[in-house]
């Protein structure tokens, strides 16, 4: 069965199970380009999982991955590994950033790997990190940078390619909390303007209230849509030019 037309993303009845057990029972999930979703759910219930599997990193032993009507479920390893590098960006709860490189050339990664000139990667990574308000560390190694420079620069470092799907995963866990809400507005208002299509998982409440729309996971299976528990959030994000 095909995915409909207007999805970015589409997945039917993905089971996956890690070391025996069950992360993934059956779930399906479309999510419409350009949007911003989060996925929510406690601990353990199957979101990251489920990114990974959308993103091709992981492949569900059942089911169906389609990424604008082409399958990725059926891909070879390679083929997987260059869609994650050409089409998707990923952050993680945790920056996992290059020691040895400065601000600009770790944002500038995913651009050089490509094979973009290094002038060309350079200017585009120093856009990017003015946009995210940490201008000042493109020439400071990660050691010199706060908790919360060192995110923005993962974050511009996922962005940077502007892929067409963003996978974030927790990605302000580690900050303190009005930190986290400003790197999240900004995160989100940057996804918006250049129309990247964000997954955003969160086991947090207001975190969740930036998207668009949210889908509950529970033991690795879908509990139901539920809305986001603010609506102004997401609007007034589109408001901030980033
Ligand atoms: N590499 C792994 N090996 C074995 N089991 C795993 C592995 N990764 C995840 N699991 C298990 O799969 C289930 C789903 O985990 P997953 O990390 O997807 O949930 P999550 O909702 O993202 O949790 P968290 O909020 O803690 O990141 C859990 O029971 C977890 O223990």
């Amino acid at each position: 069965m095909a995915p409909p037309d207007n999805d970015v993303l589409w997945a039917r009845s993905l089971h996956c199970a890690l070391s025996g057990s069950d992360a993934l029972s059956g779930v399906s999930l479309g999510v419409r380009e350009g949007e911003i979703l989060a996925l929510v759910g406690p601990r353990g219930s199957g979101k990251t999982t489920l990114m990974r599997c959308l993103s091709g990193q992981l492949l569900a032993q059942q089911g169906e991955v389609w990424f604008n009507s082409s399958p990725v479920h059926t891909l070879g390893p390679a083929e997987r590994e260059r869609l994650r590098r050409d089409r998707f960006g990923w952050i993680d709860p945790e920056p996992g950033l290059v020691p040895e490189l400065t601000g600009w050339e770790n944002t500038a990664l995913p651009l050089l790997l490509r094979g973009i000139s290094h002038k060309a990667a350079k200017t585009a990574a120093l856009e990017w990190l003015e946009r995210l308000d940490i201008g000042v560390c493109a020439r400071k190694r990660p050691h010199a940078l706060t908790q919360s420079q060192r995110q923005r620069i993962a974050i511009a470092r996922a962005l940077v390619a502007t892929p067409s799907v963003l996978f974030a995963d927790e990605p302000t866990a580690t900050l303190h909390r009005a930190d986290g809400a400003q790197v999240l507005r900004t995160l989100t208002a940057a996804a918006r303007s250049h129309g990247i299509t964000v997954l955003l998982a969160t086991h947090d409440a207001e975190v969740a209230a930036l998207a668009d729309r949210t889908v509950a996971l529970l033991d690795g299976r879908r509990v139901g849509t539920v809305p986001p528990a603010s609506g102004a959030e997401g609007v007034a994000a589109c408001s901030l030019s980033v």
